[in-house]
């Protein structure tokens, strides 16, 4: 496609002062920021900062009304989450968007989508070849499984699963479109200390493992200064900090922005 090979610590993808309005509500306020290839970026701030519209606009569901988005070198124009999927960004959400009523193993397929070439003509003409393709998919998805650790509940519709292995279930998902960035919004919400350890220890994992670069919201400020290389935080759309967690965590506007809370 065009696009130069990207290195580890290089620029994967630069918001430059981007603005997004509803009506009267600005939900971000020309915000710049950087994510780069490798690290795990986490995205902070009070209730209704704008970070879950930030993650919207990285992957095409909001279209800002002013600035740029360059992903992999390429300024993108107004492009569409399915484009944004295709070229590599996956995403989990606040509230887990499962199919309730389908195993743990469907699921993840269902992620896997994206990169099944054979469609039904063709699967029709190269029969042998649509099954082998199949076969690699499933095999694909069975390493997901056993890398997430969820063997024991591969056939279980994920309705009738705890809270937290849903998230693990809709993590996996997201690892099975192989993506090149990873969003997460607030996987840890909800979770109880065991489970928060646990999804630590993956989103550190695929991050390691896969070298998958990684931008994720959470509320958890303990969680995100251990895990995350760098913080931005926003604040009532505009970005009021940005840095190393220590930089962050030192900032007198971030610890005003807390302190005052309850926004
Ligand atoms: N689709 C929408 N229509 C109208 N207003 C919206 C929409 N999405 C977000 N907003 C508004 O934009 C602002 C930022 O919301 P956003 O959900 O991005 O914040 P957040 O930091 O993710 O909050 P939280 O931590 O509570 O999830 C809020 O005032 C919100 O009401």
């Amino acid at each position: 496609m065009g696009v130069h090979e990207i290195k580890p610590g290089d620029v994967l993808l630069a918001v430059e002062d981007i603005s997004l309005s509803f009506g009267a509500v600005r939900a971000i306020s020309d915000v710049s920021f950087d994510i780069r290839k490798g690290e795990v970026r986490a995205i902070i701030g009070p209730n209704g900062a704008g970070k879950t519209s930030m993650l919207n606009c990285i992957n095409g569901f909001y279209h800002p009304q002013q600035g740029t988005i360059t992903y992999k070198g390429q300024k993108r124009s107004a492009m569409k989450p399915y484009e944004a999927a295709a070229q590599g960004i996956a995403r989990t959400f606040q509230n887990v968007a499962l199919f309730k009523g389908m195993s743990t193993l469907d699921n993840i397929m269902t992620g896997r989508n994206l990169k099944m070439k054979s469609n039904l003509l063709t699967s029709m003409i190269w029969w042998g070849k649509a099954e082998k393709e199949e076969l690699e998919h499933r095999r694909f998805v069975e390493d997901i499984i056993d890398f997430l650790e969820i063997e024991a509940i591969r056939k279980t519709p994920v309705g009738r699963l705890p809270y937290g292995l849903q998230k693990r279930v809709e993590l996996g998902r997201a690892l099975a479109a192989e993506p090149e960035l990873l969003l997460l919004d607030e996987p840890m919400a909800g979770m109880n200390l065991e489970e928060k350890e646990d999804m630590c220890r993956f989103i550190l994992d695929v991050n390691d493992e896969f070298g998958t670069t990684i931008c994720l919201i959470e509320h958890d400020m303990g969680v995100v200064m251990d895990i995350s290389d760098r913080v931005m935080v926003l604040d009532y759309g505009g970005k009021i900090g940005d840095g190393v967690p220590e930089e962050v965590r030192t900032n007198q506007n971030v610890i005003d922005a807390y302190l005052g809370g309850g926004h």
